[in-house]
């Protein structure tokens, strides 16, 4: 393996798993790990065998099933744990028994109740019980982060000569800071004299925010393995996020020169996947996988992405198995990107009809989050009905209803140029408001309503509200749609919008007027 290659060690299944409200039956760990086999990590942590007979099948049948990693399982300096580990991980193509021990004052003194002398033999007498049953041993100095330097050094330089061939640094408690925690790393390559026999490996926890750059200063200073988890899940506040190392490390090439073996397309189905099984959500802004991580709403950005996406983005959307970025229309969106929206839902509009349509597309989105593309395609009906001829134009509704009122409402409509108003009461708020329309506007005197229909057009509690009605007019019958995200005013502008197409029926050219 070249100098410079990280393994990447993943211990969601494990760490993760220790995430209160996140175990795994057996099914699930399997469809993790085989997802973790095509993500091609290098070492998938499986569990922690003697916890429990479930853990210890789970481990087992991960073990037996995956062809691609090595498979490790976790255990204390105890010969029960670590025999039972091995009874799990023998079926593995490759398999690394995990034996860790504490090694700060506090955890010794605490803990374990043990001298330093005696922690020592523990570690030493583990790595040659795990050595027993396999080459291919891990041994971990749980809480380094706050261990006293030379006795790091000295329990590392005996573990490697009992046989350990990586040796794990955790920052168990997230307690260090990069500069630290990467001259710790430093300190080790340059004073344990058997280091080069063994991989150094980091497993930080995130309890400062800071489990990823400790990672990466620690591979700065010598580590060749990166212990992490998918969405950074783990104990407390979770453990170096694996997809944020691994794009660290592919994005700035330039002043970290590590490869490692990990697919990166595949991130994107990894993080939904853990996600899904664990019922974690992944926070919207979180790096990488977060649903906004590629996501822009900003005019100004949006205007930048659409010009040259590396304005605003410093890694492609395909490098994490994205299809696209998304451009989010909201209140902060400009002119470029609901013009290009538009063209991408088949709308061609002119630079007036462009116009106007920005202006409702702006008024709509101070009263909603997002607009969806069913949002803009209401938008766009209502721009052409208006193209048609907009004759009359609601300019003010006020519906007053109640469990035990009589609804009324009060509408204004705006026709040539000037305003009117009426009000009316129904059997419902709708009615009222067609009742006051039949009472302003005279080809509504006698409308029959033969259909009305609502429809959610987008989700959430700020969704539009689409309506639909059709009218009989005489002998003529006319649709008409209308959509807000009160579903009265909606009504109201579906009921005008009929008229108005009526009216265009009436008046269009070639008809004579
Ligand atoms: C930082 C980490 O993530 S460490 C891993 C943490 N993960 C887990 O603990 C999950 C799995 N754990 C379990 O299922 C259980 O704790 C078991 C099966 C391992 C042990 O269960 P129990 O025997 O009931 O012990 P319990 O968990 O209450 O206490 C832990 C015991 O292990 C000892 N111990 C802790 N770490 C180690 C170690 N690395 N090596 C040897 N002994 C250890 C403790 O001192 C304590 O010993 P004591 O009983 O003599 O006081
Ligand atoms: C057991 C070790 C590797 C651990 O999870 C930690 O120290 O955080
Ligand atoms: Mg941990």
């Amino acid at each position: 393996m070249s100098e410079n290659r990280i393994v990447i060690f993943d211990t969601t299944l494990r760490d993760g798993e220790q995430s209160p409200g996140c175990s795994m039956n057996v099914e699930e760990k399997l469809r993790i790990a085989r997802q973790l086999e095509r993500l091609k990590v290098d070492v998938i942590e499986a569990g922690f065998p003697i916890a429990s007979p479930g853990d210890f099948i789970g481990v087992k049948t991960v073990a037996d099933t995956i062809k691609e990693c090595q498979v490790a399982g976790l255990c204390r300096a105890k010969d029960t744990d670590i025999d039972r580990a091995w009874e799990a991980l023998q079926g593995a193509v490759d398999p690394r028994i995990h034996t860790f021990i504490a090694t700060s004052p506090i955890h010794m003194q605490h803990k374990l109740r043990m001298e330093p002398d005696e922690v020592i033999e523990a570690a030493v007498a583990a790595v040659k019980r795990a050595k027993s049953h396999t080459s291919n041993v891990e041994w971990s100095a749980e809480d380094a982060g706050r261990t006293e330097p030379d006795f790091l050094c000295r329990i590392v330089e005996a573990v490697i000569a009992a046989g350990a061939t990586t040796v794990n640094i955790p920052d168990t408690v997230g307690y260090t800071l990069p500069h630290e925690y990467g001259e710790r790393i430093r300190t080790l390559c340059e004073r344990v004299p058997n280091i080069h026999k063994a991989i150094i490996s980091v497993h930080c926890h995130n309890d400062l925010g800071l489990a990823v750059a400790n990672s990466l200063s620690a591979v700065i200073n010598g580590a060749r393995q990166v212990e992490c988890t998918i969405n950074g899940l783990g104990e407390r506040a979770g453990n170096a996020s694996l997809e944020e190392v691994v794009m660290a490390l592919r994005t700035r090439k330039d002043i970290l020169p590590y490869s490692c073996g990990v697919d990166t397309t595949e991130i994107m189905r990894s993080s939904k996947l853990v996600s899904s099984v664990t019922g974690f959500p992944v926070q919207p802004n979180k790096a990488i996988v977060g649903a906004n991580a590629f996501a822009h709403e900003s005019g100004i950005h949006q205007d930048g992405v659409l010009k040259k996406a590396d304005t605003y983005e410093i890694m492609t959307p395909a490098s994490v198995g994205l299809s696209t970025n998304r451009m989010v229309l909201g209140k902060h969106s400009g002119r470029h990107a609901f013009k290009e929206r538009l063209k991408s839902l088949g709308h061609d509009l002119d630079n007036e009809q462009l116009k106007r349509a920005f202006e409702r597309f702006k008024e709509l989105a101070d009263k909603k989050h997002e607009l969806f593309d069913e949002d803009l395609e209401v938008l766009v009906d209502e721009e052409m009905y208006r193209h048609f001829g907009a004759y009359y134009k609601l300019t003010r509704l006020h519906v007053a209803s109640g469990t035990r009122d009589t609804p009324v409402a009060v509408v204004q409509v705006e026709y040539n140029g000037e305003e009117s108003m009426h009000s009316a009461w129904g059997k419902g708020s709708v009615e009222s408001v067609f009742n006051a329309l039949r009472k302003l506007i005279p080809e509504a005197a006698e409308a029959e309503v033969l259909l009305y229909q609502v429809r959610a057009v987008t989700e959430g509690i700020d969704a539009q509200g689409e309506v639909t009605v059709r009218l009989r007019l005489g002998e003529s019958i006319v649709q008409g749609q209308g959509a807000d995200t009160d579903i009265i005013i909606a009504s109201a502008h579906a009921f005008i919008n009929a008229l108005n197409k009526a009216a265009y029926q009436r008046h269009k050219p070639g008809k004579g007027v």
